[in-house]
């Protein structure tokens, strides 16, 4: 039997919900061997982040050269990268190591508000690394900062999509946790077609690391040789079970949870 195997290239939330830990916590329920390199340590809870710790940039490298040399990967995520220079240590290491599928989760602020990829990187993804990309998960505010401009209706996402890919990424699925609507409805478009994903909208305030989660999934199951739909609809089903489940832990944002979809699966 060959083991699937994921790795994780992103910040530790010392809080658990999001991160390193929300990545290696879904990767494990989905059946998935969890590896990580860290870019950063984040001291975090559900409230605040208090500090913000970066790697150096050979300490970033040399963490993914260590699990690709002797374990193998099957598939790779990123999420917080926090600087230029370590995104160009990530985007050297995939294109030396030649990872893939690669899933970019373009994280910028914290829900709680902290900056998790400074001002500069932000403008940088798109000549970086969106172009290794065979998937990138923007939420709607990173969408709207690397197209520079607000969506607001449905055309401009699609329109946000195409452009997205014009910048070089294969595919894109732009989240929609954070609008007004009824349901939760995420945009995918790998450049044929555009589909949407959509699931009910839970009115919690526990939502604490949905896209480390998402993307996470995403990873695991394109790890486990889903397809890229297929892993879109596994992902939503497991984040759509980790909201309606989400644990009310700490003062704030609590997180989502992990073990729901294993283990709620019938209800
Ligand atoms: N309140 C919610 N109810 C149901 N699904 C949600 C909710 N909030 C986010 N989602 C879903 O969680 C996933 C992560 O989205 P989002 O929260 O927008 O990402 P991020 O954490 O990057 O801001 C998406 O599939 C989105 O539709
Ligand atoms: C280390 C780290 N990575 C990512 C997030 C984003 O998660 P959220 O937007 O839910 O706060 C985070 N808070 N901390």
């Amino acid at each position: 039997m060959t083991i699937p195997r994921a790795l994780t290239i992103a910040g530790s939330d010392s809080g658990g919900g999001a991160g390193i830990q929300a990545d290696l916590k879904t990767f494990q329920e989905l059946g998935v061997f969890g590896m990580s390199a860290l870019t950063a340590i984040t001291a975090q809870n559900t409230q605040t982040v208090t500090g913000i710790y970066e790697l150096s940039e050979e300490a970033v490298g040399r963490q993914i050269d260590a699990v690709v040399e002797d374990i193998g990967v099957d598939a790779v995520k990123t999420g917080m990268i926090a600087s230029i220079s370590i995104m160009e240590v990530i985007a050297d290491k995939v294109r030396q190591h030649r990872l893939s599928p690669l899933v970019i989760d373009p994280v910028m602020i914290s829900k709680s508000g902290a900056a998790l990829l400074d001002q500069p990187a932000r403008q940088a993804l798109k000549q970086t690394l969106l172009p290794l990309a065979t998937l990138v998960t923007p939420n709607l505010h990173e969408a709207e900062v690397i197209v520079n401009r607000s969506l607001s209706t449905s055309q401009e996402r699609m329109d946000a999509a195409k452009q997205i890919l014009d910048m070089g990424a294969s595919a894109v699925i732009i989240k929609g946790g954070h609008t007004e609507d009824e349901e939760a409805v995420d945009l995918f478009y790998d450049g044929e077609e555009f589909h949407t994903f959509s699931a009910p909208r839970y009115h919690t305030p526990h939502t604490h690391g949905t896209g480390c989660t998402f993307s996470a999934a995403l990873a695991a199951s394109l790890a486990k040789g889903e397809s890229m739909y297929k892993a879109v609809e596994t992902a939503k089903q497991f984040i759509t079970k980790a909201i309606s489940h989400s644990l009310n832990i700490g003062k704030g944002h609590g997180p989502t949870n992990h073990w729901a979809y294993n283990r709620y699966s019938k209800d």
